[in-house]
């Protein structure tokens, strides 16, 4: 995607060095844009934990090159195994993570240990390039959808489109994934406005998608988490489109938390609510969401204290709880499939159903 007009992909590899990896430090969005320079496995790790960078598609790529530079250090069958497994164990929802790292594993196991660090750049890259070429591809096939909608509103009257966190170009390797038809469509000229959940309580959205939507000049609007249902219920919201961490072969589906409640308030007005998802997000090995699928449980802090931009001009975090309140923070939740309208694949739209994920993807009998 472009900033300024220049090009950018999420994540990308030092043209100088050949070696170390370079991402945007997603914490200090949309404030500052800094670029982060990673050049351990330690690295990669500590930026996936703190949320430098996030995303489902994206940790599984950053992920990836974080197992390349272990390589550098030590390309051993010890180091490659034990640092998959530290970079698994960074988060545990996104199935995007486990996926890119067993691939990552399957890849470089058979290959002599002298050969790997090229290796593992390389399917590294590939990691890459087939995200932004399946988030793409996610675009193509959700703009029809839009463009349907589009077609049954009065002559000159907008779209309005709800999504919550963030699922944009900044969460995957390029292009998004909800936020890819959204471009696609307002590059093609379709009246589209975008209500923006915030998205407590780290506001993915009020910082993130936001960010993304106004650099690229898509008309949006940020609302509070709890003011969705209440545009729903006054007509202000054609279509719900989120992102995913993991969808089960039954078709429920982990995003942020707050998704959930979305998906109810949809459902009573009878609204279209899709989740759009490369098919590195499905989690074939299990059925049942709500009880298989581990939700992250990240610090009390995250809710007790927000981060903004102070008078000063500095980016800095303010308590906005009692001093000894304690908080709970379950990081995602799960929408069951029957409150899902729809799924938007790089192979196109299905029901949120097994039947309807092996009608495009086949293989997974
Ligand atoms: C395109 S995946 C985006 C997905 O990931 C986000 O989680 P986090 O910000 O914690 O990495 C959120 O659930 C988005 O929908």
């Amino acid at each position: 995607m472009k900033i300024n007009g220049t090009s950018f992909r999420s994540v990308w590899v030092d043209e100088k060095d050949q070696w170390s990896i370079h991402i945007f430090d997603q914490t200090r969005l949309p404030f500052s844009l800094d670029i982060l320079r990673l050049t351990s496995v330690q690295d990669v790790a500590h930026a996936i934990t703190s949320m430098q960078v996030r995303g489902a598609p994206l940790i599984g790529a950053v992920a990836a090159y974080g197992l390349a530079l272990a390589l550098r250090t030590d390309s051993s069958d010890t180091s490659l195994e034990q640092n998959a497994a530290m970079l698994a164990a960074t988060r545990p929802t996104a199935i995007n993570l486990r996926w890119a790292l067993e691939r990552m594993l399957n890849a470089l196991r058979p290959i002599p240990p002298e050969s790997r660090i090229s290796a593992a750049y390389a399917e590294a890259l590939r990691i890459c390039d087939e995200d932004a070429a399946q988030n793409e591809a996610i675009g193509k096939h959700g703009l029809k959808l839009l463009k349907d909608l589009a077609a049954k509103k009065e002559k000159g009257q907008r779209l309005n489109i709800l999504t919550h966190c963030n699922a944009g170009w900044i969460a995957t390797v390029d292009w998004g994934t909800a936020l890819a038809p959204i471009y696609m469509a307002h590059d093609q000229g379709l009246n589209v406005h975008v209500w923006v959940d915030e998205t407590r309580p780290r506001n993915q959205g009020a910082a993130l998608t936001a960010w993304e939507l106004g650099s690229h000049g898509v008309p949006h609007t940020v609302i509070t988490d709890n003011a969705g249902g209440h545009m729903m219920q006054h007509g202000q919201v054609d279509i719900v489109i989120v992102g995913t961490d993991r969808v089960t072969r039954n078709g429920d589906v982990a995003n942020k938390i707050g998704t959930y409640l979305k998906a109810l308030a949809a459902q009573d007005n009878k609204i279209p609510f899709w989740v759009a998802l490369p098919s590195t997000t499905i989690d074939w090995r299990i059925a049942d969401g709500i009880r298989d699928i581990p939700i992250e449980e990240r610090a009390a802090s995250e809710v007790t204290h927000i981060q903004g931009r102070m008078s000063d001009g500095q980016i800095g975090s303010v308590q906005i709880t009692p001093d000894h309140s304690p908080a709970a923070n379950p990081a995602f939740d799960v929408t069951p499939s029957r409150l899902v309208t729809g799924l938007i694949t790089e192979k196109g739209c299905c029901p949120a159903t097994e039947n309807g994920l092996l009608s495009l993807f086949p293989n997974h009998t």
